[in-house]
């Protein structure tokens, strides 16, 4: 059982966080695949979650998004229990596998999701203007007019992002949203998240196994084998592990932990 409980700012005028998690921990199967997780996302700015594969970065994704099952501890999302109804308009969730109609063009899987968001003819300038807005963002509007089914992984990904973008959310979840994309257009896209953070004030949590991405986002989680094993800025990781990049205060931390026999959380005994 999840316990919901609401947490609100308790630092005077500092807005309450976007995500607030506390001893957040999921069993999948028989493992427990997130083991007591504490960390907050502030409003605003873009976090990295990063680890190795299968560190649980999917699962504590789905989790925010509120379609995990099997999960204790506490989380608060945009101010509510993770899961509630009325958080479904406000996230946006873009999962590993594209979501799109492969029979329909570009446009048309936009204007589907965009009919069910704002249902009805009084919505039909504001429905298409935001669809076109949402191709333009994510870089396709040459290809707007081309069946899904005719794209490359790339491109596909990138129309779940489109779709997830419609709504203008205030928090996105985007796992591994640059996975197959030239660096080009991973730099497009990461001028994009800085965009929706910066003017549209959206919180993102963005997954990647690159760790060259990890010096664009704001702050880190880094993960290995269910836990946190390290949350702060980039520079702040490189500093305090005395390294030159990202990955090598990963790997540092993880050498750390394995040392003392203990995740860095964990009491030292
Ligand atoms: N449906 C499932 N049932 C049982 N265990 C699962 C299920 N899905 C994932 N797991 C396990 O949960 C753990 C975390 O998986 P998760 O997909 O969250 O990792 P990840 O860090 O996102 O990996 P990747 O980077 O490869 O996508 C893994 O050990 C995985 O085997």
């Amino acid at each position: 059982m999840v316990n919901y409980e609401f947490e609100g700012s308790r630092e005077g005028t500092r807005p309450p966080p976007a995500v607030a998690a506390r001893g957040l921990t999921v069993r999948r199967g028989d493992r427990t695949v997130l083991r007591g997780l504490d960390f907050t996302l502030e409003p605003g700015t873009i976090t990295g979650l990063l680890g190795p594969s299968g560190c649980g970065k999917t699962t504590l994704m789905r989790v925010v998004a509120g379609t995990q099952a099997e999960v204790t501890g506490t989380l608060d999302v945009l101010g509510l229990p993770a899961g509630s109804p009325a958080l479904r308009p406000r996230i946006g969730y873009v999962t590993q596998a594209p979501s799109v109609y492969t029979d329909l063009t570009v446009r048309q899987n936009l204007d589907y999701f965009a009919a069910v968001l704002h249902p009805g003819r009084t919505h039909r300038d504001e429905r298409r203007s935001a669809v076109t807005r949402a191709i333009e963002e994510v870089a396709l509007t040459t290809h707007a007019d081309v069946l899904a089914a005719a794209l490359s992984g790339g491109q596909r990904s990138r129309v779940s992002l489109a779709v997830a973008l419609l709504s203008t959310p205030d928090l996105l979840v985007l796992d591994e949203p640059t996975v197959g994309l030239d660096p080009v257009l991973r730099r497009d896209l990461w001028d994009l998240f800085h965009r929706l953070a910066a003017d549209r004030g959206a919180t993102l949590l963005i997954s990647s196994h690159v760790m060259d991405e990890a010096e664009r986002c704001h702050r880190l989680l880094l993960m290995r084998e269910g836990r946190i094993l390290a949350e702060d800025t980039p520079g702040a990781l490189r500093t305090r592990t005395g390294t030159g990049t990202v990955e090598e205060a990963f790997l540092h931390l993880v050498a750390e932990a394995a040392s003392r026999g203990t995740h860095p959380e964990e009491p030292t005994p």
